[in-house]
């Protein structure tokens, strides 16, 4: 039987009497690619901030990489990564001051960090730029260095909010084979993206339509049971009677 990195029943989180997320619940297998897609408002950054052990639920259950959301939040933040088009790198740090930074930060010991900050730079073929301050980079690569910070101390589980947001297919396609090959090594990954070629990439997908997880599939059954050409599509078919799209 596959090993659970996410199991969530019924989770729920309530301000006021407004149900930003309204009891969902799914499991995403270990080294699964689990896209989570909806429309602004849908509920999605609410539902990651429990998953992260960064906000308590109103109710529901979930446990992230085996810990409960409600009483090991600690052990949950030490056993993901996460990385968002918004919080990102330091643009005013240079290529490996970024790696040590977040390496340190993140609990790889020092001695690692530095043998295994020489090998990322290599992979990454950046090793021209590896002085350069992260702020002269192109967009692409401060993304793909990102996710290779957002990994470097092995996670089991990565959450990407959006982590494409404003760069070309080509790069993103490039941006996809790192996730391939990260899911390959075991580590989950959990992604929101509002782009829909990439919803293909998918394992399985979950589309959340006013906090409730209106969908949850592999992208090709989805297709079937909306009669779909493609996800964006399906998407539509399911995010258009939403009440909350901003
Ligand atoms: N602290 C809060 N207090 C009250 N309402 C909130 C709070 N946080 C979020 N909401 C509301 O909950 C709903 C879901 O917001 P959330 O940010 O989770 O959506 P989202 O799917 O991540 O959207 P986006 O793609 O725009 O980030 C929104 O209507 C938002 O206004």
């Amino acid at each position: 039987m596959a090993e659970q990195a996410i199991i969530c029943k019924d989770l729920t989180k309530r301000f006021g009497d407004f149900y930003a997320v309204n009891k969902i619940s799914f499991e995403v297998d270990k080294g699964e690619i689990f896209g989570f897609l909806g429309a602004n408002g849908a509920g999605k950054t609410t539902a990651i901030r429990m998953l992260c052990g960064l906000s308590y639920p109103t109710s529901g259950e979930a446990t992230v990489a085996g810990f409960n959301v409600y009483r090991q939040q600690e052990s949950i933040k030490r056993s993901i990564g996460y990385m968002s088009q918004k919080f990102s790198l330091y643009e005013n740090l240079t290529v490996l001051e970024n790696i040590t930074f977040f390496g340190g930060i993140y609990g790889v010991p020092r001695r690692e960090i530095k043998e295994r900050s020489r090998s990322l730079v290599e992979t990454l073929g950046l090793q021209r730029e590896a002085g350069k301050m992260v702020g002269e980079l192109p967009l692409g690569w401060k993304q793909k260095l990102a996710f290779s910070v957002a990994i470097f101390h092995h996670p089991r589980i990565v959450f990407l909010d959006e982590p494409t947001g404003g760069v070309d297919p080509v790069t993103r396609r490039q941006f996809w084979d790192m996730i391939y090959e990260a899911a390959a090594s075991g580590i989950t990954i959990f992604v929101t993206t509002h782009y829909m070629d990439e919803a293909e990439y998918c394992n399985r997908i979950s589309v959340m339509v006013d906090g409730k997880m209106a969908a949850l599939d592999t992208p090709t059954n989805l297709k079937k049971q909306f009669s779909a050409a493609d996800m964006d599509e399906v998407f539509y078919q399911l995010a258009r009677g939403a009440k909350r799209a901003e």
